[in-house]
């Protein structure tokens, strides 16, 4: 307690530590739930009579009202000396819920500031009330008290046994398992349950005869099971199950009682064969629970094994003889209540009660401390530092989120198990207890600003009015059972992150182990390691394989989409390409017939008179042949021009002259004509030219467009060629998988006699699966894939 760093602000001549707010200040959040501060009570025990003849009273503590104390620093307390000094101050003022005077009964204690947590509980919701304090301030007392005067545990018991009334189940086949579950016990597993419960509650038995006959201590509840002593419900029928709410549940009551010793766990229930106890392991649900494997519990269905099991606990208790209390709790101790409520063969909900009677925090020179003492001072000053430190940093995030995250609820057990508290999941509430001696007022100091800093940790109550979810229920073997033929998957995960954990006896305090114990469990870590090893390298490979695959898989889908849209754009583009053509060849088609036309119009003659034209002109050349005939017999001269000749020759120079000069007309008529047509022949060759190159033109881009195609093609041809060789890497890969796994499998198989050489093969493989590349041996695909279609 003494490095812990919760010094609030000091004022003036009085340090006050009351906080602004009201003390039972509620805000609503969302969701119905409440927001509230953490309850902190603080109770102030007499003084012993040994104490006043001591000269303890020194007015300390002074009580100034029902909420606020006043702590006086004594003479030559460390806390006076440094105020003298003018560091610090000698009077300190703080707020609690409430304050508790040394006049203060249990029955008010416990109906003041408990009650309600058991009204909770009753109704389904997780409840926590530790007791905090230097040694000797009388957590012990509060928590169990005396048979006379029965502190909270009791009167919870009481309560609860009240509300259950008749309602009590008896099959005790019904357990609870983990942080949140139930098992489903068989035949057999009931039959073990009971004999051991009967074994527990024989050795109490025993053990209240031999107390009675030495009159050493006496019991907490009378072992007739009777209330004598108990006025904790003033009025009981608080606490009795509404039969119309309860409808034909019915209620088992189980209890388990354990302490963190040296931060080591140890079942307060489970008889000891030899002295030294087994440790439990703390573990972790996987959802922010924590709770302790293997712990026994016991199911009750009376006050009076209630207070069997209390003795049993309390005579395994870590306690001894300080030089401030006779019989010193030296561990945290915690008194867990999980109540099952049963409807229908099955557990509706569970609800979880803890008192903690945490062991005193002190200082190593006040009692006097060496050897194993001071280990324990040590050991204990530790974890409540560490609560302190999760107090602290649970106001701190509360105030500054970005502070959020950083509690260190890990690192004790006893925070570890209080986290679902601290964090929504059930209500806590501290119960400070401080005496009032000068002796160890520092002390009293120390606790009293821890709990300054506790009161102003907020914590959210769940919304009473909603119903909280069915708890899981698992099987014999503790694997999840199906409900309503579904497998339940709150089980399923809290059953598989429990196969994840790690083994907690490693934060064990091994120093206190003998050198044999030690190297066994070096020797036993060593295996967990190398079997923990392999399972990591198969999984690794499995997870490599996995992933391979996945890609492969991906990587043939997407290569065949491509595939796929190549050949679409292929047949787009050929479609393209050939309307384009039909259009040209179209195109060709109508100017060759727009041009056919036009020259039709032109050059249109009709045939009659062609064929009368042509005939005339058969004649006038007939006629010719036959003038220049007759003109070349007559005058045996050389031959002339036949018309020239035939008018020279003429009898009658008139006759001659016209007969000439018409022939010269139709001469000139007729080679005009055959000019014309000429010239018709010529135009007809120029557009058959002009159709010429335009089909060509055509022909042109019909060839582009084709080299375009074949260009596809080739690069459609190319990716499939790569898409056959990825296929050949991945069958070669798959093939050297294949082959480690054997490796593997047979390494495996022979590895508890060859341990060394199957460590220098799992590095050689770890080393293969790190550079897979780097294996020459082929491999072989697990799927084939798709052919792409081109
Ligand atoms: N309210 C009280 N009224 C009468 N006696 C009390 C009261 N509180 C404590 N005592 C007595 O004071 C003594 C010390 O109390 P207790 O053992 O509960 O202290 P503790 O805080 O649990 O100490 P430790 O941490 O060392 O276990 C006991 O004899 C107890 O009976």
């Amino acid at each position: 307690m003494e490095n812990m760093n919760l010094e609030p602000v000091d004022m003036d001549l009085t340090c006050d530590f009351s906080v602004s707010s009201p003390p039972f200040q509620q805000s609503a959040v969302s969701g119905g739930a409440e927001q509230q501060m953490m309850q902190i009570h603080l109770r102030v025990r007499p003084f012993s009579k040994e104490e006043l003849a001591a000269n303890e009273d020194q007015d300390c503590v002074v009580i100034e009202d029902d909420q606020t104390v006043t702590l006086n620093a004594p003479k030559g307390s460390a806390n006076m000396k440094s105020s003298e000094k003018g560091v610090g101050f000698s009077i300190h003022k703080f707020s609690f819920s409430k304050v508790y005077g040394p006049q203060t009964t249990q029955s008010e204690l416990f109906r003041d500031t408990v009650r309600s947590q058991v009204l909770d509980f009753l109704e389904g919701k997780n409840a926590l009330i530790f007791s905090y304090g230097v040694t000797n301030a009388g957590k012990t007392f509060t928590i169990q008290g005396t048979q006379k005067d029965p502190g909270i545990l009791p009167r919870v018991l009481e309560a609860t046994f009240e509300h259950i009334g008749g309602h009590q189940y008896e099959g005790m086949d019904l357990k609870p398992f983990m942080r949140n579950g139930a098992q489903r016990l068989d035949p057999d597993q009931v039959k073990q349950e009971r004999a051991a419960r009967s074994a527990i509650l024989a050795s109490s038995r025993e053990e209240c005869d031999h107390q009675r006959a030495s009159s050493s201590s006496e019991p907490l509840i009378s072992s007739d099971g009777g209330s004598s002593s108990l006025s904790s419900s003033d009025d009981p029928s608080v606490f009795s199950s509404n039969p119309a709410d309860a409808a034909g549940d019915q209620f088992a009551l189980w209890v388990a009682f354990f302490e963190i010793y040296n931060e080591c766990v140890y079942d307060l229930l489970q008889p000891s064969l030899s002295r030294k106890r087994s440790t439990l392991r703390v573990c972790d649900d996987g959802a922010g629970n924590a709770h302790v494997k293997d712990l026994r519990w016991v199911n009750i269905q009376n006050l009076s094994e209630a207070n069997k099991l209390l003795q049993t606990g309390n005579k395994n208790r870590s306690a001894a003889a300080t030089k401030l209390n006779e019989s010193s709790s030296r561990s945290h101790s915690i008194f867990t209540l999980k109540l099952l409520t049963i409807g229908e063969q099955t557990v509706k909900r569970i609800s979880e009660f803890s008192l903690c009677d945490l062991a005193g925090s002190e200082r190593c020179n006040k009692t006097k401390t060496f050897g194993d003492r001071l280990k324990e001072a040590r050991s204990i000053n530790n974890s409540l530092l560490i609560l302190g430190k999760c107090i602290s940093a649970l106001r701190n995030s509360q105030t500054d989120r970005t502070k959020v995250g950083c509690i260190p609820f890990r690192e004790s057990k006893l925070t570890k198990l209080f986290q679902a508290f601290f964090c929504g999941k059930g209500r806590a509430s501290m119960i400070v207890n401080i005496n009032q001696c000068a002796s160890t007022y520092d002390e009293t100091l120390h606790v009293m600003k821890f709990s300054a800093v506790a009161k102003q940790v907020v914590q959210v109550i769940p919304d009473k009015r909603v119903e909280p979810p069915a708890p899981f229920l698992v099987g014999r073997d503790g694997k999840p059972l199906l409900r309503n033929g579904v497998m339940d998957n709150q089980a399923l995960e809290s059953y598989l992150s429990e196969d994840e954990l790690l083994d907690e006896e490693d934060e064990a305090d091994m120093s206190l182990l003998p050198t044999n114990e030690l190297l066994n469990i070096i020797e036993n870590l060593q295996t967990k390691l190398l079997a923990e090893r392999r399972k990591n390298l198969v999984k690794e490979m499995e997870i490599r394989k996995e992933m391979g695959d996945a890609m492969l898989q991906q990587f043939f889908e997407s290569e065949e989409l491509r595939l796929r849209q190549i050949e679409e754009v292929k047949e787009m583009e050929a479609e393209k390409l050939e309307k384009t053509f039909e259009m040209f060849r179209e195109a060709v088609k109508e100017h060759a017939y727009q041009c056919a036309m036009n020259d039709l119009e032109d050059d249109y003659v009709p045939l009659d008179e062609f064929t009368a034209e042509q005939e005339e002109a058969e004649a006038l050349r007939r006629k010719v042949s036959e003038l220049e005939d007759l003109l070349s017999s007559n005058r045996g001269a050389a031959p002339v021009p036949a018309v020239e000749k035939w008018c020279q020759t003429e009898p009658s120079p008139e006759a001659a002259d016209d007969r000439c000069k018409r022939l010269y007309q139709e001469k000139c008529v007729l080679e005009r004509a055959c000019e014309d047509k000429q010239q018709l022949v010529l135009s007809l060759e120029k557009r058959l030219i002009d159709l010429s190159q335009t089909l060509e033109d055509v022909r042109d881009s019909f060839l582009v467009k084709s080299d375009e195609v074949e260009a596809l093609q080739r690069e459609a041809a190319q990716q499939s060629k790569s898409m056959e060789d990825v296929l050949r890497q991945s069958a070669e890969k798959d093939k050297e998988i294949a082959s480690l796994t054997t490796q593997i499998e047979k390494l495996s198989q022979s590895l508890p006699e060859q341990p060394k050489a199957k460590r220098g093969l799992l590095a050689n493989i770890k080393m293969a699966v790190a550079s897979p590349r780097k294996g020459t041996p082929s491999r072989s695909l697990r799927k084939t894939p798709k052919t792409p279609q081109k």
